[in-house]
């Protein structure tokens, strides 16, 4: 029987998938840096930073806490200091996660002033490329992050910017960084607006970067689903990790013996817990049950 059949990584490509947590910075391709590189280094010939196909060996996924943070604050928040620059390598991120079959997808971002931009100005560049055609039928939506390293302020600030851009696509906020670092108490002020103005938030860990003990199979998916909490797979992550999310759910399924029909449920429950609306929610359902058909999978209704 079709629904009987093992999961391979066919099935998990053109299943489509639900990515609730990625972090823009985190998910551009090495490929993708390095042509912002070379545009960098063309213009401005006496830019020093390293190329990131030799910063960042695609062989190189092993960042653990101590090496992971400093990826960014060093290296690749230095490499996206213009509009240009911040355009192109969204649009590769958002087209990746198109080709991986992922029709919804949740991106999550610190705000970030350079010299040649406000940071109201990246988060509306970055709207700009989640609002334009050419993508389909993946839609995003952002979410704003406030980094441990800020201050109360700029804490703030993000929220600020969230419910300023509220009305063309921001849907949530959240908290990112280093967890050993900061005192995330000082936030007190900052995530009560957020709430008081009804915006979302989430937060998360994973293996790579070491942030729970052990490997994939001690992960604590397995201790949720075994008291029938919804769960949603995610990457975090895929440029640095270079584990795209058809890979995480082959992972899932190989280490806690899911089924394709598991794997379709599991998106079916992310889709409740989009921060997107109704139609929103109405669109992916719709895409799924037709999937579900088209692979001869026996779906609950
Ligand atoms: C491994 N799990 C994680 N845990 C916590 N924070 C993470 C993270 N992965 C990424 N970030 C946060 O996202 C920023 C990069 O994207 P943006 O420049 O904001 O788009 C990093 O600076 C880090 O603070």
């Amino acid at each position: 029987m079709t629904a009987a059949r093992p999961v391979d990584a066919a099935f998990t490509k053109r299943l489509p998938k639900i990515e609730l947590h990625a972090h823009l910075s985190g998910s551009i391709s090495r490929q993708s840096l390095h042509e912002t590189w070379a545009q960098l280094k063309a213009e401005t010939p006496a830019f020093s930073l390293e190329d990131p196909l030799t910063a960042m060996p695609s062989s190189k996924v092993d960042y653990d806490i101590n090496t992971f943070f400093p990826l960014f604050s060093t290296y690749i928040h230095h490499l996206i200091t213009t509009l240009p620059a911040l355009t192109s390598t969204t649009h590769s991120v958002l087209s990746s996660f198109a080709h991986d079959s992922v029709i919804y997808a949740e991106l999550r971002t610190t705000p970030r002033a350079q010299p040649s931009f406000t940071k109201a100005e990246y988060v509306s560049t970055i709207l700009d490329c989640i609002a334009s055609p050419g993508h389909s039928p993946l839609t995003c939506a952002l979410i704003l992050s406030i980094d441990r390293s800020n201050t109360a302020a700029e804490a703030m600030e993000v929220v600020d910017l969230a419910v300023r851009y509220r009305a063309r696509g921001v849907v949530g906020v959240d908290l990112c960084g280093n967890p050993a670092r900061g005192d995330v108490g000082i936030y007190r002020d900052a995530f009560g607006k957020a709430k008081a103005e009804g915006l979302g938030f989430c937060l998360s860990c994973n293996v790579h970067a070491k942030l729970i003990d052990g490997g994939i199979g001690d992960h604590h998916l397995r201790w949720w689903r075994g008291k029938g909490c919804p769960i949603a797979l995610c990457t975090d992550d895929v440029g640095v990790f270079c584990s795209p999310l058809s890979n995480e759910f082959l992972l899932a399924a190989e280490h806690f013996k899911l089924s394709r029909k598991d794997l379709v449920e599991i998106c079916s429950d992310s889709v409740g817990m989009i921060f997107g609306d109704d139609e929103q929610k109405r669109r992916l359902r719709s895409l799924l049950v037709t999937f579900g058909k088209e692979e001869n999978l026996a779906l609950d209704a």
